[in-house]
């Protein structure tokens, strides 16, 4: 591990060091997110969306596990937690049409058209799929943000949300590793967000390798990748924040 220590946040007087590949990267927890992505029916439910498209939703169980714990050890800290919901509207109007390429990748949108018994039940805002699963409910002060599309930073209010709390670093965990978790961090990078992979805290759909892949990307271009344990090791040592004092 190397000695540099990445600091978002210089000059705050309460903050932890999290181990971190390729540095250590310094978590203000007055201007950090944890970022739990899609933690819907759709992705992590026997039943779901994932699971009725054919990729294997078993792993999903640890992550749902393991998000918890970074949850209670963030809001311990006086961290802002932000459950982003990925989907659309009943009648589908925000997929898009054949205009847009949504229309023709996602594969909730090709299962349903292929198989017309399961119209209308993937992703739907008001159905059980699109629902955080019920191990990840969000508690009082946490936030919720719908997306449309795999990037949370388009047509959301992400970005609003997080600038109006001052938010400078993002802790991302949840489904896909590879499409929505490493999409967001990405378009994050890209407006001077500090990203951070908890990489046991993600889920990822495909091969193997295409976990390593994003594993590789993050740590050579785009953020900084940690594990849970060091998480918890490191915000745990934090003291609470003053409107958590004396409860
Ligand atoms: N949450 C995600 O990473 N979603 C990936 C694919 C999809 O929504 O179809």
């Amino acid at each position: 591990m190397s000695e540099i220590i990445v600091d978002p946040s210089p000059g705050s007087n309460a903050s932890a060091v999290l181990p971190a590949r390729p540095e250590a990267i310094r978590l203000d927890p007055a201007t950090t997110a944890v970022i739990v992505v899609d933690m819907q029916n759709a992705y992590a439910s026997k039943g779901g969306y994932v699971d009725e498209a054919g990729f294997d939703v078993a792993p999903a169980a640890a992550a749902i596990g393991r998000i918890a714990e970074v949850l209670d050890t963030a809001r311990a800290a006086g961290m802002t937690v932000v459950f982003l919901q990925n989907g659309w509207d009943a009648d589908y109007a925000e997929a898009g049409t054949p205009l847009s390429p949504n229309f023709h990748k996602s594969n909730a949108l090709k299962t349903m058209r292929k198989r017309p018994e399961l119209s209308g039940k993937f992703l739907a805002r008001g159905g059980w799929d699109y629902e955080l699963v019920d191990a990840l409910t969000p508690k009082e002060g946490d936030l919720r943000v719908h997306k449309p599309r795999y990037s949370a930073f388009f047509n959301s209010q992400l970005d609003s949300v997080l600038r109006a709390r001052g938010i400078r670093t993002l802790v991302f965990t949840g489904i896909a590793t590879n499409v929505c978790v490493e999409s967001t961090l990405r378009d994050g990078f890209h407006l001077e967000y500090f990203g951070v992979l908890l990489e046991d805290a993600t889920h990822h759909l495909g091969p193997d390798f295409i976990r390593e892949a994003t594993v590789y990307n993050v740590e050579k271009f785009f953020g900084w990748v940690s594990t849970v344990a060091d998480f918890r090791t490191a915000v745990s040592q934090l003291p609470p924040p003053e409107n958590q004092k004396d409860q």
